[in-house]
């Protein structure tokens, strides 16, 4: 079984997100990471976690480079992906991490949705915690598919 990350960032708070996730999750299992538009959609049938990482533009906008992800997801018979959302946003916005928002509510139709991360800007110490927590929520439920009692 095998882990994506794909995410995007301007100006570095995702990115930075993505690798400390990216540390944790390759702790459980095997994680490959990759920026948006590094990885064609249909790449994606390789694994069967696909984490996605996403800032927030315009007023809650999921940004541009990550629409074709989300447009992909939405029109394949993917249920049987586990995945998780994470993101960075800035709480000046009426819209906290609106495309985190927007990202969740369509993997929760159309995949196994497990986790879901926002943090304000640049990640804090206090935020590790939070994406151990993120792992071991996401390695949980994919014990529990593999095992069902
Ligand atoms: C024009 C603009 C619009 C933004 N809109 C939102 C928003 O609606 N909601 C939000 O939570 N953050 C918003 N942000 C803040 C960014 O999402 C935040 O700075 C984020 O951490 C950037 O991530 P990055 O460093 O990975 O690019 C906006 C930032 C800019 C410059």
């Amino acid at each position: 079984m095998k882990a994506a990350i794909i995410y995007t960032s301007k100006t570095g708070n995702t990115e930075e997100l993505a690798l400390e996730l990216h540390g944790c999750l390759s702790r459980h299992i095997p994680t490959d990471i990759y920026t948006a538009g590094r990885i064609s959609p249909s790449q994606l049938n390789d694994y069967e976690i696909i984490i996605i990482g996403t800032y927030t533009w315009g007023m809650g906008e999921i940004p541009l480079e990550m629409m074709s992800l989300y447009e992909w997801i939405e029109c394949q018979n993917v249920n049987h992906l586990t995945t998780a959302v994470f993101g960075t946003g800035d709480r000046f916005y009426p819209n906290f991490c609106g495309a985190v928002d927007k990202f969740r509510d369509m993997l929760y139709v159309h995949t196994n949705l497990a986790a879901t991360l926002k943090v304000e800007l640049s990640p804090q110490r206090s935020d590790r915690e939070k994406c151990e927590r993120f792992a071991d929520i996401l390695m949980k439920r994919i014990s529990k598919q593999a095992s069902p009692v």
